[in-house]
């Protein structure tokens, strides 16, 4: 994200743009049913789960490739990954030098397989496990990149009320950090709509004229992810964990 785009609705608009990769890549993994043994330890893979074999090799392809040289994006096994072999397009720093450093890539990564996993997927075994890894990790970045916006949200938020910030920080007042940022009606609106996403996204579009299934009026339970875990996915953990993230990019912007 540029200097230019550096205000709290283009911020926010970014925030928007990335509920429909999140809804795009749940709706194409709950196509899998759950495929328990992807995530058990293997022996092949070092007593690692495939998930996790796959998460490591494509991080570092994708290290190797340039990727992870901009705040947003953050790596979820970040230790020893290559340089990049290819030239990287220097993007401006709009955010203090230590941002990079935040993550809160463990806590999306037991959210994902501990709690939202069995959340939208059916239980089931199809034995297709290397694409149901692909479609994981999918997710997986999709959920890390939106939450780690909220790097960029806390410079903006800084910014434009630095001295209703600084003390706060210097206190270490989490709590009261917290409170500062959050916008209640921000969050609602949020949530009612990944759920009409999830809901128009995730329908079958057909050509017979059923005028009782007009697009947009399908029911839930025929939709491909139910989107009632979409509004649940984000009041419980994306939102939050987004917002773990301004209060600990806030902590460090005084340094
Ligand atoms: O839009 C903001 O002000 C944000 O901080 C982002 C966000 C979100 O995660 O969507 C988080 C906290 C706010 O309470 C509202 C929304």
């Amino acid at each position: 994200m540029g200097e230019a785009e550096l205000s709290l609705a283009a911020v926010r608009d970014a925030l928007v743009r990335e509920e429909d990769s999140i809804v795009f890549a749940l709706i194409e993994r709950a196509r899998r049913p759950r495929n328990a043994p992807a995530y058990a330890a293997a022996a092949a893979a070092g007593g690692r789960s495939l998930a996790e074999f796959f998460v490591r090799e494509a991080e570092v392809l994708h290290a190797k490739a340039g990727q992870y040289q901009k705040p947003e994006d953050v790596p979820f096994f970040p230790q020893d990954l290559p340089s990049p072999l290819f030239p990287t397009k220097d993007y401006p720093k709009v955010l203090h030098c230590f941002a990079s450093s935040v993550s809160v890539n463990d806590a999306i990564w037991k959210m994902y397989f501990n709690e939202l996993l069995p959340l939208f997927t059916v239980d089931g075994d199809d034995g297709n496990y290397a694409e149901t890894v692909a479609l994981d990790f999918a997710c997986l970045k999709a959920l890390s990149r939106r939450i780690h916006i909220g790097k960029y949200v806390a410079e903006v938020k800084f910014k434009d009320a630095s001295q209703d910030y600084s003390p706060l920080i210097r206190a270490k007042d989490t709590k009261a950090l917290m409170n500062l940022l959050t916008f209640k009606a921000v969050e609602e609106k949020v949530k009612r709509r990944v759920e009409k996403k999830a809901r128009i996204f995730g329908q079958n579009v057909t050509l017979e004229d059923n005028a009782d299934k007009q697009e947009g009026n399908a029911g839930d339970s025929e939709c491909k992810v139910n989107p009632e875990v979409l509004s649940k996915l984000y009041d419980l953990w994306v939102m939050p964990l987004t917002k773990d993230v301004e209060v600990e990019y806030l902590l460090r912007r005084l340094d």
